[in-house]
């Protein structure tokens, strides 16, 4: 039977893959993604660009064992090509073997702190993925994790009692991103992580991220414009244009070197809000 391989490097990997969308509502099956390859060698990080609907989220939620998750019309199929995490196939893959991979590899949904269950108080909100794997466990260890993790997205503890509508926008988010860490993974994939949070929080969420990595190591995917964001963890970026890779390269010169019109306009938007700083550093 397979399983995940801990030591697989790179991590993720895919080669000329092409996903799409089911056929529905009396239109035709759509291909979301076409042709496209891509590694995350181990403990690297890469950042996923691009404009809105040219693929992101169904790239990286296949990528993260997802893709059955959500109503029938939003499952995810392979319309070519090979993708791998871990070394498993992510075609095909058996209930059983994908409730193994999505064990190691954490995935932060779009939008996931208006997510989190309304009847769960923060705390346990933080202990539900372990909760939904493991019958018993000892709270106890995990205190301490919880406790330096608020710390770092300075949420008081007591929010720890509180219900998700009880909190912000910036709060709930902070939370998921705390959720998406509490199985330890060693992959994690994240889904515009600081979207819509205000500007004095969203460097708490990077700074949650960059103490996880230096702790654990991880390997990353970052969906995310957030300048803040790409200067603290981004390694490589790949641009992604109608499901399509129009841009690849090191996050420092990508945006310098680029002939392609849209890396070209999207350069400029980061520029605007300072890409050019972080670029001289
Ligand atoms: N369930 C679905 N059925 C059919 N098409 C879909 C479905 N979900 C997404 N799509 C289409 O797939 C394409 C890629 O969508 P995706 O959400 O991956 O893009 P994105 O780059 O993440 O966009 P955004 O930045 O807005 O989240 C879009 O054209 C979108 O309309």
């Amino acid at each position: 039977m397979a399983h995940p391989n801990l030591e697989a490097d790179p991590v993720l990997y895919t080669s000329d893959l092409s996903l799409r969308y089911p056929a529905h509502a009396g239109g035709r099956a759509f291909q979301a993604i076409e042709g496209v390859s891509v590694e995350v060698p181990r403990g690297g990080v890469l950042a996923v660009l691009g404009e809105s609907g040219s693929g992101k989220s169904t790239l990286t939620r296949y990528l993260a064992g997802r893709s059955t998750e959500g109503d029938k019309n939003a499952k995810i199929k392979s319309a070519g090509g090979d993708a791998r995490a871990l070394d498993l196939p992510l075609e095909r893959l058996s209930r059983r073997n994908r409730a193994r991979l999505t064990a190691y590899i954490g995935h932060l949904a779009q939008d996931a702190g208006a997510t989190l269950t309304p009847e769960l108080n923060v705390g346990d909100v933080l202990f539900e993925p372990i909760v939904e794997r493991v019958r018993n466990f000892d709270r106890e260890p995990l205190g301490e994790v919880i406790a330096e993790m608020m710390d770092i997205v300075a949420l008081p503890l007591a929010k720890l009692q509180e219900y998700p509508f009880e909190l912000s926008k910036g709060q709930r988010q902070r939370v998921a991103v705390m959720r998406s860490l509490m199985l330890d993974p060693c992959v994690l994939i994240v889904d515009e992580p600081t979207l819509g949070v205000d500007a004095n929080n969203r460097p708490k969420i990077v700074e949650l991220l960059k103490w996880y990595r230096e702790r654990t190591g991880a390997a990353m995917v970052l969906v995310s414009h957030d300048i803040g964001m790409l200067e603290a963890l981004a390694e490589e970026v790949v641009v992604l244009q109608q499901g399509r890779v129009v841009g690849r390269g090191e996050i420092n010169t990508i945006f310098r070197n680029t002939e392609h019109d849209y890396v070209k306009r999207l350069a400029d938007a980061l520029r605007s809000t300072a890409y050019d700083e972080i670029a001289e550093e």
